[in-house]
């Protein structure tokens, strides 16, 4: 599925954070969006999701504009994984992935022995076995977070929209995360602050800025991340691995 957004105006209590995003996510693309603290990647993400309408501009699926979708309609093509959720603390971990599969059932239809498969395969994936009778309270914020992400992918859409999924998750587990949505191949938008990971994984990246989003591009310019973070960013190969790694210091460190 392709995902398109044109001229989005985002405003938030009054005050205008995103003004005339135009990006295109093509199908099985991974689309990564970054900038600094407070410059939009979540209302941007949530406005691509349908969660929150934008002020102006509009978001469109598969050449279909969001608007036109019903919530079940939409929520069967796109699963957003936000960045925090307060969740009932007695919610059991299986109940929560559930929640992905509302939108493919009827009203009021309950659970059974495909729902409790579904639930048991996606929190599999996500290395959570067994702990679908787990109150949500009584996980890890790691696998609180990975218990969200199995209920992205019991919600089987065409398009992942991750707020922040790598938050909480150490080193491995990050990594794993992101190999499993590449593996996926369908089309995401996934927001991150460690920018060598997103550099690394995604296939082309946004970098919002001021309001608006720079051009994306397949490889970001070091230059372009010490202006926009006001660091000094540098490219370097993994001794080990041979690959390109984005590195940073403080700017007070390069002079
Ligand atoms: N309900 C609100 N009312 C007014 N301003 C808001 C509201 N929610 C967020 N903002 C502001 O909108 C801007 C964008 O917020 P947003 O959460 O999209 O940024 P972000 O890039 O995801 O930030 P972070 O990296 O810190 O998660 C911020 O300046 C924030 O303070």
């Amino acid at each position: 599925m392709s995902l398109r957004a044109e001229g989005l105006t985002c405003v938030l209590g009054g005050r205008t954070v995103l003004t005339g995003v135009d990006l295109a996510v093509e199908p099985g693309e991974v689309l990564g969006v970054v900038g600094p603290n407070g410059s939009g990647k979540s209302t941007l993400l949530r406005a691509l999701a349908g969660i929150r309408g934008p002020a102006a501009g509009r978001v469109l699926l598969d050449g279909t504009p969001l608007t036109a979708l019903r919530a079940r309609q939409r929520a069967r093509r796109i699963a957003f994984v936000g960045q925090e959720e307060d969740l009932p603390p007695d919610l059991c971990a299986g109940e929560v992935v559930a929640l992905g599969l509302v939108p493919h059932r009827p009203p009021w239809a309950g659970g059974d022995v495909v729902e409790r498969t579904a639930v048991t395969a996606a929190l599999a994936v996500v290395e959570l076995d067994g702990l679908a009778d787990r109150p949500v309270d009584r996980l890890s914020g790691g696998e609180r977070r990975r218990v969200l992400l199995a209920r992205g992918l019991a919600q089987d859409a065409g398009v992942l929209v991750l707020d922040e999924p790598t938050n909480h998750l150490d080193v491995r587990h990050a990594l794993g995360l992101l190999e499993l949505v590449r593996s996926l191949r369908r089309t995401v938008v996934v927001s991150l602050h460690d920018l060598d990971l997103a550099d690394r994984w995604c296939d082309r990246l946004v970098v919002l800025h001021d309001g608006r989003a720079l051009p994306a591009v397949s490889d970001v310019d070091p230059d372009t991340v010490s202006r926009v973070f006001g660091v000094a960013a540098a490219r370097v190969t993994h001794p080990v691995t041979g690959r390109s790694r984005l590195v940073f210091d403080s700017l007070r460190e390069s002079s």
